[in-house]
């Protein structure tokens, strides 16, 4: 294999050199044209073939010109070495030197190595050469080896002059060392040119080309092809237009031989052109080498006989030209014969060398065989170096990355583990100061324990002193105790003795609560079973003013039972006159009566309510003389302990019924509260803790609302809503919402009239377990419309409508009390609303009622607290249940 790194580098003007890669060492300079040279253009030749090099073979000879063959570079031509062979002094063939390289050369003998391509050119050279040299000898297609001895045999061809060995140069090629060449004899010969295209520089003056040296042997005498055509003409490597092109055909080949047809001779005789153009093809037909023996012949032969121009009539004439040409061409055919003769003999030489080549070729075939086999394995050694390097490059540099990469990552290992130990070390050194600063603390610490366990020590001392001392008093005490026990014993004895003297006490106690109920209820009874408390507002605002003028006076006595009222008027003289109406009540509160004074006797009823009995409390009186202010208190009820002074009968009643049942418990009572919360607003019931309200359903309820007697005989209201009273607080959210709820309407006596009866009942259920008693009391608390007369009020429409109703079902409350006090045994309950709902309350046999009369001691009011107090006196006088008022 070529050596390619060692490679010189040619340009493409350089025939028949491989393409290849630019030279390493000549800077892709063309070693020939000194030009730079791209690389699709370059050519190359291995140095196997030692091609310019100063210590190499020639490359035409191969080597066999031994080392003298050198070349100079200011060499415009070759210089023969004593071989033969062209020199050259730098070993860098000149660029007017052209040389074609080994490869093209055919008839030379191939370097040892090239490259493939050069190979290929080897093989198509070799066949080419062989091809031609055939078809120089034969016209058919045979290789014929080239004589290898002769393969240095170059000679210097110098234009325009011929060589000792009988070449010519046609005056056409004077500018170009080209070689002539004898045509072939056939038809199918063509002109040879010593390389597939003529150099450029091959063009220059003194440029050399190589001949091959079978061609020196076989050009000695040029023959001419007519006369000798097996004659061998070797010349493979004649430039184009270095041949002189002949036509060579069969007629030409007969006309050599004599057998010219009479009608061509004719068309001769009668054509001189004719003749001339076949004498010159005759000259041309003549090879150089045989010039001199030409010559001789044409002295032997003589002149060429003319024919002349003759008349037709001259037949004498035309005889003698044609006898002289006869005469002539006779000659001439004996002299083709002896031609012949010659040819033959060389023929035969020649066929013998044509065998040598064959066999060298042959010889090359097989070594370029051999070369290649060589080729092959020294490219497949090669290839498995390559193989092997590359392979072990990858792995080196695999081997590499890895230990890079785990370099880099121990590394990286060894960053972390320093920063790890830098931070473990300013932990460590963080732990040491904080227990180097702990160590002091418990160094400090220990001192102090020190100083504290001498004096505990100390202490101890003292303490077991105190200890002894201590044992002493506990021994003491020990004693103490036991006498103590003992003492306990006793005394549990005497509580044991207790208890059960408490429980005959008890028992005792709720005898005698029994016996005091019925006491209670007896001494209600014996106070009346109907009674009338009668309380006198203070003056309001602007009824100040008559405070000297009061028409109502409190005569003084001891039971504060007495009220005067004074009437003035006119008689019919116009004298004013005076009379007083004395008044005497149960009970007769001034205008400075507090809450708490007139609860004071009221909580006697609720007592009673708590017992098991039947209670009715109302006011009445004209509008805006104190019964709402009496029986709930004032207009906003707070529930705040500060205001608990001016707060009426009904919170006050729930109270102490809460209190008084709180203790009840401990003597086996328990008792349920039920509430509800009825209006009676121009004769019709209304529920005043209705969820949402008495407007939205006011239709519905009073649908709803019936008065009825259930099967025990107590009044009850269909419907009515009923809330479990089981605290303080729900008892004044239940007045807080009846309040919302109830009609309230300004009328000209009060601003703030109330125009409906608001009647609150508490059911009161009460067993005790451990004597089996059970009560079942009601508590009718009731703050009646204002008693207004119609004159006095001066109502209208609506409010006149009112004010009829409300006088109406007073009117039968009065009527009710009356047929009560006659003992009348029809009672007139149902005349109304009011009446028919209290009517449990006024007419039971064991019930209670007590009325207060408010009174409002205004002058302008006298009229009206007249009536009222005359009602008022009238209710007084009856007698209700089984005890009768004691009267005074
Ligand atoms: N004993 C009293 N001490 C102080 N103020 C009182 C007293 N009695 C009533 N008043 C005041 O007199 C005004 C009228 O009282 P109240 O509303 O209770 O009259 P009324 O009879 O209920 O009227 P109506 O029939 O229109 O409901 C209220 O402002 C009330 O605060």
């Amino acid at each position: 294999m070529a050596r390619h790194h060692r490679d010189l580098m040619f340009c493409r003007q350089l025939p028949g050199i491989a393409v290849g890669s630019l030279c390493k060492k000549c800077d892709g300079k063309c070693v020939i044209c000194d030009s730079l040279v791209q690389p699709e253009k370059a050519v190359r030749i291995c140095d196997e073939c030692n091609f310019g090099s100063s210590q190499g073979h020639c490359i035409i000879c191969n080597g066999k010109g031994v080392s003298s063959a050198y070349y100079c570079r200011e060499c415009t031509g070759l210089e023969k070495d004593r071989d033969g062979c062209p020199k050259i002094s730098t070993g860098i063939r000149p660029p007017g030197s052209l040389l074609k390289p080994p490869s093209t050369i055919s008839g030379l003998r191939q370097p040892a190595s090239q490259t493939a391509n050069g190979k290929r050119k080897l093989e198509e050279d070799s066949s080419e050469a062989g091809a031609r040299v055939s078809s120089l000898a034969t016209g058919r297609q045979i290789k014929v080896p080239v004589p290898k001895m002769a393969a240095h045999k170059v000679e210097t061809i110098h234009a325009g002059r011929r060589s000792s060995q009988g070449f010519r140069v046609t005056p056409k090629q004077e500018n170009r060392p080209v070689i002539s060449a004898l045509p072939v004899p056939t038809a199918a010969a063509k002109p040879f040119t010593a390389g597939r295209v003529a150099p450029k520089n091959a063009a220059k003056p003194g440029a050399a080309r190589r001949l091959p040296p079978s061609r020196t042997a076989t050009t000695k005498g040029r023959a001419n092809t007519s006369s000798a055509p097996g004659a061998p003409a070797v010349s493979n490597l004649p430039p184009p237009g270095s041949i002189k092109r002949r036509r060579i055909d069969a007629s030409a080949d007969t006309r050599d031989a004599g057998h010219v047809p009479a009608s061509d001779a004719s068309s001769r005789v009668h054509s001189s052109p004719s003749l001339k153009i076949f004498s010159a093809g005759s000259d041309d037909l003549n090879v150089d080498e045989d010039e001199d023996s030409d010559d001789d012949d044409d002295e032997k032969l003589g002149p060429v006989p003319t024919l002349h121009v003759r008349p037709d009539n001259d037949v004498k004439g035309r005889l003698q030209d044609l006898e002289a040409w006869s005469a002539y061409m006779i000659k001439r055919l004996g002299k083709t014969r002896r031609t012949k003769k010659l040819l033959s003999v060389k023929l035969e030489s020649n066929s013998t060398q044509v065998t040598q080549l064959e066999q060298e070729i042959a010889a090359l075939e097989a070594k370029i065989q051999d070369l290649e086999k060589r080729e092959r394995a020294l490219q497949e050694a090669l290839s498995e170096c390559q193989r092997q390097i590359k392979e072990e490059k990858r792995r080196h540099e695999d081997e590499t990355d890895d230990q890079k990469r785990q370099f880099k990552r121990m590394t990286e290992q060894m960053r972390d583990d320093y920063r790890l130990l830098q931070k473990a070390n300013s932990e460590q050194q963080e732990l040491l100061e904080a227990a180097k600063a702990s160590l002091q603390a418990k160094r400090d610490e220990c001192v102090r324990l020190e100083a504290a366990i001498s004096k505990l020590t100390s202490n101890q001392l003292e303490l077991e002193s105190t200890c002894r001392i201590l044992r002493t008093k506990l021994e003491h005490l020990e004693d103490v105790l036991s006498e103590r026990e003992i003492r306990i014993a006793e005394l549990e004895e005497d509580v044991a003795s207790c208890n059960h003297a408490i429980e005959v006490l008890e028992t005792k106690l709720r005898s005698e609560e029994t016996m005091r109920r019925r006491l209670h209820n007896a001494i209600q009874e014996l106070k009346g079973n109907i009674r009338v408390f009668c309380r006198v507002r203070p003056l309001l605002g602007d009824e100040k003013a008559a405070a000297a003028s009061l028409p109502i006076s409190f005569p003084e006595c001891d039971d504060n039972n007495e009220i005067e009222l004074v009437q003035s008027s006119e008689n019919a003289l116009g004298k004013a006159t005076s009379k007083a109406f004395p008044f005497k009540f149960d009970r007769v509160f001034a205008p400075d009566s507090s809450q708490d004074a007139v609860f004071e006797d009221v909580s006697q009823l609720i007592q009673s309510a708590l017992d098991g009995y039947p209670v009715c409390i109302f006011a009445y009186g004209q509008t805006g003389s104190g019964k709402t202010h009496t029986m709930q208190g004032p207009d906003s009820i707070s529930l705040s302990s500060k205001d608990e002074h001016i707060l009426g009968i009904i919170p006050r009643a729930v109270k102490q019924i809460y209190e008084n049942t709180n203790k009840l418990a401990e003597r086996g009572w328990e008792y349920t509260l039920e509430g509800q919360f009825l209006e009676i607003y121009n004769e019709t019931l209304q529920d005043l803790l209705a969820p949402t309200g008495r407007g939205a359903q006011t239709n519905d309820k009073q649908a709803k609302l019936d008065i009825y007697q259930d099967s025990e005989g107590h009044t009850r209201v269909k419907n009515v809503t009923t809330v479990k009273v089981d605290s303080a607080e729900r008892v004044h959210w239940l007045l807080a919402r009846a309040a919302d709820n109830r009609t309230v309407a300004a009328t000209n006596c009060n601003e703030r009239s109330s125009r409906s009866h608001s009647v609150f009942t508490l059911f009161l259920r009460g067993t005790n377990a451990l004597t089996g008693e059970s009560s079942s009391g009601v508590l009718n608390l009731i703050d009646l419309a204002g008693s207004e007369r119609l004159a006095n009020s001066g109502s209208s429409g609506d409010r006149l409508k009112e004010t009829q109703a409300i006088n109406k079902s007073l009117a039968c409350l009065g009527d009710v009390i009356a047929a009560l006090a006659k003992g009348s045994r029809h009672i007139p309950y149902r005349n109304s609303k009011l009446t028919h709902l209290l009517q449990e309350s006024l007419g039971a046999g064991n019930s209670k009622t007590l009325m207060f009369v408010c009174v409002n001691p205004s002058p302008g009011s006298a009229q009206e607290s007249l009536c009222s107090l005359q009602f008022a006196t009238k209710v007084n006088s009856c007698q209700i249940g089984t005890a009768r008022r004691q009267a005074a």
